[in-house]
């Protein structure tokens, strides 16, 4: 058997794998890149791409469903043509894949090792029917996977997961989808304008990852015209029946039905997959839930010679965090034992659900009660947004009450996926609440809602320091 001697040892080429090997070979490291499943990215195969893909379908049917709103009637029915929706979601999602093929193929061909690792101890990996590698470092960036809950096991080939969805030729008929998670949420509602009889059910109550309870109310009121999504559902029974799934839970009106569906999505949350590796041949210290503790300025494990980064670290699962965390481990797994801090976002978060979500700064859960104050509006009389019938959804912004600095926001409403970004800016910027509204806002514009929102915000702050003095 063939062993190899690196510097640096990264198991998974997805996002944060790439970055990784990419930093660890730009500071000159030998390294290699290790990939036991498909190249081409979680997000560009079967993530974030494919399904703003199907996402970008569901809006101009939309759009031609809301045009009479406007006195615009497009006369005759609408057809919606299931294998030509299906065909450019996955023409475009192969060019988005190519290109990251591409990338892969500009990789040294030595430096590409094919086959799952494990760890044989913490500085050598076997790659599954190939070479043992014995490694400076390792970086960790081998993702993740869908979770599914045992009442879904037994339903085989009527069961999906997203990977499947995007392999559909056609469009099905219906689908229930469990879990109103981002995934949930934003395949469940493409699917549905898509005319597709579409059910999210969930558990627990959450929508999404909203943590404010009156924007959670304002999202259930604007999903609510799509689907039935019941985020704490009822359900009595889910059995394969045929061809098809019979479900018997409580509808949104409260009443219980008993339905069949073509599919079943399981939407219920991604795991890391880190129970794969025979990492306790690693001896790496570990968290509270049993995966390696690390610290996520240098995403170093412990004070050991591995790292971790991506999905698999399971901290922040979004694709430019993925990017940023494969930088910082890569870079530091090439100058260990001399390690540094790597710098990390505002957190941000975007939901591409019509109304959008964003939630910034990690949202109002991770802020300490007490700390802070509330502003917010509400978009259903803002200006542009009704100018445009998109009058929908609530913004909450919350700012430190002992010195005015605007710590984040939760929001579900028009165009979320900008004022997020505008607010994360803020948030990284340490601006305070008084710096934000001395910033240009034009006429008419939704931005303007959130001007409203930061004057309440402003106010609040004013009387809470009244109140204090
Ligand atoms: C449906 C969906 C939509 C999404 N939409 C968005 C979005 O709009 N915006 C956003 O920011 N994020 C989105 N995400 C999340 C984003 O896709 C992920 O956070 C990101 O892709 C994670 O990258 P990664 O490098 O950690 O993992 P991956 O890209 O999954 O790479 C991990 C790699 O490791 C390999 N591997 C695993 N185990 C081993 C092993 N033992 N040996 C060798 N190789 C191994 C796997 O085969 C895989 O190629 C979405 C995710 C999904 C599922
Ligand atoms: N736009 C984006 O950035 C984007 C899009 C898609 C995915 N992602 C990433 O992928 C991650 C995973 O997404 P996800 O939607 O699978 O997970 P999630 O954690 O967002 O949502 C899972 C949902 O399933 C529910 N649930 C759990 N068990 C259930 C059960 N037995 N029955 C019904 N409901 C159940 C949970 O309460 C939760 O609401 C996200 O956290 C995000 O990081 C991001």
């Amino acid at each position: 058997m063939q062993t190899l001697h690196v510097d640096v040892a990264v198991i998974g080429a997805g996002t944060a794998g790439l970055a990784a090997y990419r930093a660890a070979r730009a500071r000159g490291a030998r390294a290699v890149l290790i990939e036991g499943g498909p190249y081409g990215t979680t997000c560009a195969r079967v993530g974030c791409m494919p399904s703003k893909l199907l996402i970008a379908a569901a809006e101009a049917a939309h759009a031609i469903e809301r045009a009479p709103g406007f006195g615009v009637h497009v006369d005759g029915p609408l057809r919606i043509d299931g294998r030509e929706v299906m065909a450019r979601v996955k023409r475009e999602r192969d060019r988005f894949v190519g290109f990251v093929l591409n990338g892969v193929e500009n990789i040294p061909e030595g430096d590409r090792l094919r086959g799952n690792a494990t760890f044989i101890d913490r500085n050598t990996l076997q790659v599954e029917g190939g070479a043992r590698v014995v490694a400076r470092t390792v970086v960790i960036a081998t993702g993740s996977r869908p979770s599914v809950p045992p009442v879904l096991s037994k339903l085989g080939d009527r069961l999906v997961i997203n990977d499947d969805v995007f392999s559909w030729d056609d469009l099905p008929k219906s689908v229930a989808v469990f879990g109103p998670g981002v995934i949930g949420l934003e395949i469940g509602q493409a699917l549905a304008r898509l005319g597709v009889r579409v059910v999210i059910l969930g558990r627990g109550g959450r929508v999404g990852p909203i943590s404010d309870t009156v924007v959670r109310a304002a999202a259930l009121k604007a999903f609510a015209p799509d689907f039935c999504v019941d985020p704490d559902a009822k359900v009595a029974r889910v059995e394969r029946v045929g061809d098809e799934v019979e479900i018997e839970y409580v509808d949104c009106g409260g009443k219980s039905v008993t339905q069949r569906f073509e599919y079943v999505l399981a939407a219920t949350g991604r795991v890391p997959n880190i129970d794969r590796l025979a990492i306790e041949n690693a001896k790496l210290p570990l968290n509270a839930v049993g995966a390696p503790a690390f610290d996520r300025k240098t995403l170093q494990v412990g004070d050991t010679p591995v790292f971790i980064a991506g999905d698999a670290a399971n901290d922040m699962p979004l694709l430019h965090e993925a990017a940023d965390e494969g930088r910082i481990a890569g870079d530091n797994a090439a100058r260990f034992p001399n390690i540094v801090e790597g710098d990390r976002r505002a957190p941000l978060g975007i939901v591409f659900t019509d109304p959008q979500i964003a939630i910034v700064g990690g949202g109002c859960a991770t802020i300490p009660k007490g700390s802070f104050i509330v502003g917010e509006v509400s978009f259903e009389d803002q200006g542009r947004s009704r100018v445009m019938l998109r009058n929908q959804g609530h913004l909450r912004v919350y700012a430190d009450s002992a010195d005015g600095r605007f710590l984040g926001a939760e929001m579900v409403g028009p165009d979320a996926e900008h004022i997020g970004h505008l607010l994360a800016w803020a948030v990284q910027m340490r601006m305070t609440v008084s710096q934000m509204l001395s910033m240009p806002f034009y006429h008419p514009v939704i931005e303007e809602g959130l001007r409203t929102a930061l004057r309440d915000l402003d106010a609040n702050l004013q009387k809470a320091q009244r109140l204090a003095a």
